[in-house]
């Protein structure tokens, strides 16, 4: 067996330790390891003049060793290295702390670069724990590694230097060579070469190029795959005659274009005997539930029943009161089925079902998907908001025959994005929202003017509407952070005493917070103390005022979903950013939300402040382990491999070619890492 597809134990130094640390960041094998891409570079290419380089900033010097001092002892643990060293001009100290070995290995009469902070006077320049390489070193770019505890830079750069050096004994390269050929690709072992020990820019755009090409072509591969394989299969078809005129009769408002557009196109789908794979993407607040009920109605209406699953309890109890509100007048029996619900109930919702005495089941995707039995599943509908990857978007696939599937998600993503996490899907867009709405006005402000704004929190309250104040945590000991719960009690005694205060957290039992839920919702409170379980879906438009704490710690695009629980109605609402960073980076997240409210801007801009892996909040999103921010605008890149993989698939279906088993392992590795075995 290739030694590279050995257990990861098996290079030097990796002990059971080292090799579960490893395995949390998904790395199993040497192979593995190789794909684990620098999360940057320190370049010691340019190293500048000692008495020109800035103080306090990252910089790179270069000096040959002069002198080492002896240990100093400077108290029990804490042992001092100094070595003094010049760069022709100018004297400085090279120090470490407690690492004797980097010390050590310094040589007196020896030039080396050193990558750290400059300190000291003008006189007497220090750099403390500096990384450093020889002067003559032929590759003057060191990787840094993504890392988890229990890994160093160093151990990650000994183990992968071993890797290579199994990958150059036995070169491999699972893509075969005609699309090599065909665009343009250096191999493999040059380009994870380059990439873990770079000499030049250009030469690593190449290899980074390469290795993009790769993953995306992988994903690709699986999607297309799992995709012809259900559309081998057979769904029930709807009639596209049946009559939606009811349905828009009884909603209480008129739908939008955009709404009605996208109920054309997914109704269109069920008509259809290749099972429907539709994504509906629409910004907050831009109508989805409306668009799900209508295609419930139009399912049942065809004899056929619907599920509908959202992340949550409290948005499938949101969805199941708005879903019985749309369709219970037209006679369409809906059922709900948490977790929370006592096992009675549960048994007489299920056997309902069962006996097909129930159209449309909402539910969490846990209760739903297991043993839940629907004699005549038409339609499946994920409430997705971005949790899910591939493998379970896949799962669902398997679920009571092959129903047509919906999934609606919340987050605007970018059309290079949604092509390459999405290719499998057709899309909807929901690009306009319901007239009447005012764009939300958002304001960053430091922690000073909070009791202006608590005061303006009040003024709204009093005109009969509801507030949001939302804050980050809700453990203790967060020292900078006021916990939730006293946060809440604080405001209770104080600022908000008049006022009917309520409390909602993640670690509160589901039955308390859809009780609390249910009395905001009624408007038996005034204002909603909580964390960010509020974030996805919930919908109480007489909310018009969110005041978020430490603003600083939530993402854009995360922002954007809170700042989306209100602005729901035709009311003027108002969204305050409280916050005391002086980061540029989190000032320029808040700079943006104050400018715009238009969730597909937001969302461009998240990914380039971010990179597309924590867009997603999630490691299961099924993206590429590259580092893709500026891939993800090249839509070349995403286009070559979409075809690439449609070129490989047309001529070898399954990927059992020989040429292809290579890849076909790794397509099957990548779908197993995201939780999808059925490409096996
Ligand atoms: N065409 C419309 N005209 C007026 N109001 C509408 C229209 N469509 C939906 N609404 C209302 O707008 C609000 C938001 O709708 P919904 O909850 O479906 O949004 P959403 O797209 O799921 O948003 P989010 O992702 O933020 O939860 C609801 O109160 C709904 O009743």
């Amino acid at each position: 067996m290739n030694e590279l597809f050995r257990p990861i134990s098996a290079l030097r130094g990796v002990g059971e330790k080292r090799a579960k640390a490893y395995a949390r960041l998904g790395i199993q094998t040497p192979y593995d390891l190789l794909f684990h891409i620098p999360r940057s570079y320190l370049d010691f290419r340019n190293p500048e003049p000692v008495l020109s380089a800035p103080l306090d900033t990252p910089c790179v010097v270069e000096g040959c060793i002069t002198r080492k001092l002896p240990e100093q002892r400077i108290r029990k643990g804490l042992s001092v290295f100094k070595a003094t060293a010049t760069d022709g001009e100018s004297d400085f100290t090279v120090v470490f702390y407690n690492n004797f070995y980097a010390f050590d290995a310094l040589k007196v009469g020896e030039t080396y670069r050193f990558a750290g902070k400059l300190t000291g006077t003008l006189l007497r320049r220090e750099i403390h724990s500096p990384q450093y390489l020889r002067a003559d070193c032929p590759v003057l770019m060191k990787p840094v590694y993504p890392l988890t505890n229990g890994l160093t830079n160093p151990m990650v750069q000994a183990n992968m230097r071993q890797a290579l050096e199994l990958l150059r004994r036995e070169p491999f390269d699972g893509l075969p060579s005609g699309i090599r050929r065909q665009y343009d690709l250096c191999t493999l072992p040059e380009a994870l070469g380059v990439v873990h020990q770079p000499a030049s820019e250009p030469i690593l755009q190449e290899a980074k190029r390469r290795l993009a090409f790769d993953a995306l072509l992988q994903l690709q591969l699986g999607m297309l795959m799992l995709r012809n394989r259900s559309r081998a299969q057979t769904a029930y078809t709807m009639d596209p005659d049946t009559d939606l005129t009811p349905f828009y009769a009884s909603l209480p408002f008129a739908p939008t274009n955009a709404q009605k557009r996208s109920i054309a196109e997914i109704c269109g789908d069920l008509c259809r005997t290749v099972p429907a794979n539709r994504l509906l993407q629409g910004d907050v607040g831009s109508g989805k539930t409306a668009v799900a009920a209508a295609a419930c109605y139009f399912t049942c209406k065809n004899g056929f029943q619907s599920a509908l699953m959202a992340p949550t309890e409290i948005l499938a109890t949101q969805h199941y009161h708005t879903l019985e509100g749309f369709l219970s007048p037209l006679g369409i029996r809906v059922g709900l089925l948490t977790g929370s619900l006592p096992a009675k109930e549960k048994r007489r919702i299920r056997t309902a079902l069962q006996a097909g005495e129930l159209d449309v089941l909402v539910g969490t995707h846990a209760l739903i998907q297991k043993d839940t039995v629907f004699p005549a599943l038409g339609l499946v509908i994920t409430d997705e908001q971005h949790r899910f990857g591939v493998g379970q978007r896949a799962a669902l696939a398997q679920k009571g025959g092959t129903p047509h599937k919906l999934v609606m998600s919340a987050t605007p993503i970018p059309r290079t994005l949604a092509l390459i996490v999405y290719g499998d899907l057709d899309i909807s867009v929901l690009d306009e929202l319901p007239v009447g709405r005012l764009p939300i006005r958002t304001y960053a402000v430091t922690g000073k003017l909070r009791q202006r704004a608590y005061g303006f929190v009040r003024s709204r309250m009093d005109a009969g509407e509801q507030a949001y104040i939302v804050c980050p945590m809700i453990e203790e000991g967060e020292s900078d952070l006021l916990a939730v719960t006293s946060y809440a009690e604080q405001l209770r005694a104080g600022a908000f005493a008049a006022y009917r205060v309520g409390l909602l957290h993640g670690k509160m039992k589901p039955a308390e917070k859809e009780q609390v839920m249910a009395s905001f919702k009624a408007g038996e409170l005034d204002l909603l103390v909580c964390t960010t379980v509020v974030e996805v879906g919930v919908d109480v438009p007489n909310a018009t005022v969110m005041l978020i704490e430490n603003s600083e710690r939530f993402g854009l695009s995360q922002l954007h979903q809170l700042r989306g629980r209100v602005g729901r109605g035709s009311k003027q609402s108002h969204c305050i950013l409280i916050t005391d960073s002086t980061s540029e980076e989190s000032r320029e997240r808040l700079r943006v939300l104050s400018s715009t409210t238009d969730g597909f801007r937001i969302a461009e801009e998240d990914l380039k402040l971010r990179g597309p892996g924590d867009f997603f909040g999630s490691a299961q999103h099924g993206l590429p382990p590259v580092h893709l921010a500026e891939l993800a605008e090249d839509m070349e890149l995403v286009r070559q491999t979409q075809q690439a993989a449609r070129d490989i698939l047309e001529a070898d279906p399954q990927l059992r070619d020989p040429v292809n088993h290579a890849l076909r392992a790794d397509v099957v590795r990548l779908y197993a890492r995201n939780g999808e075995n059925g490409l096996n």
